[in-house]
């Protein structure tokens, strides 16, 4: 996972908010700005009520993107996706446990394609499916709204979730040597970007606080900055 770190946070402006009749050059705009990872939220209208894009906007997208391209799979089933994204030019690929028929096979396929994988917990799913399959995860990304459109509030109940991850990780982390990123996706601004890192987060997704802006790397700065003085 080291070569994916840029630095110790990570901030991936999720595309979801961007302007899509310009996605190549909004991709461009927050990489010029400041951003780790790019995040590409794929909503498929069954998983979730909403439908966004899929691998050929990805591989469409990839040369705009000198960054990480984090997929997130709003979509089940999971596995007839994993090959595609990963030839389109996936880095990541993060899918929920409950839109796989078998997680562990999923979380192989998308080793074996070559890209770091994750799951992603609603705020209201347990995190004990994450022991079983923990040896596979390189992130886990909760999420912090309830999946399916930008713009909406941060839950607070999921502070302590990500607490509770956060410990699960470093003990991981200290038996096994393996670092595994903690990542939030939803409702995050650059008001609550520091209670939620002091939560345990080291990676951000945020859409609507970036590209709801004109200044896409002022807004990126200023989450930094909200970041410094955290561990
Ligand atoms: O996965 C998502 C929604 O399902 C989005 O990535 C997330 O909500 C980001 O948008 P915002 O920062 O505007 O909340």
């Amino acid at each position: 996972m080291n070569k994916l770190i840029k630095s110790d946070f990570i901030i991936a402006p999720s595309i979801l908010s961007a302007n899509f009749a310009y996605l190549g050059n909004e991709i461009s705009s927050v990489v010029d700005g400041g951003a780790d990872w790019i995040h590409f939220d794929v909503m498929d209208n069954h998983y979730v009520p909403n439908l966004t894009f899929g691998p050929m906007v990805c591989r469409a997208v990839k040369p705009y993107a000198s960054v990480p391209i984090d997929v997130h799979l709003m979509v089940e089933p999971v596995d007839e996706m994993i090959n595609a994204f990963a030839d389109a030019g996936a880095n990541i690929i993060t899918f929920h446990p409950e839109a796989s028929r078998h997680i562990d096979k999923s979380l192989s396929l998308i080793n074996a394609a070559g890209c770091k994988a994750g799951l992603v917990l609603n705020p209201a799913t347990t995190i004990h499916v994450l022991e079983e399959v923990i040896d596979k995860l390189d992130v886990v990304l909760l999420m912090s709204v309830n999946p399916g459109f930008g713009g909406q509030s941060f839950i607070p109940s999921t502070l302590k979730k990500i607490s509770q991850v956060r410990i699960l990780l470093d003990e991981y982390a200290r038996e096994n040597d393996r670092y595994i990123r903690l990542e939030v996706d939803g409702g995050i601004k650059v008001d609550n970007i520091a209670q939620i890192a002091a939560a345990g987060a080291d990676t951000f997704v945020a859409g609507s606080a970036i590209f709801g802006h004109k200044d896409y790397a002022k807004q990126i700065k200023a989450m930094r900055a909200q970041l410094a003085d955290i561990r």
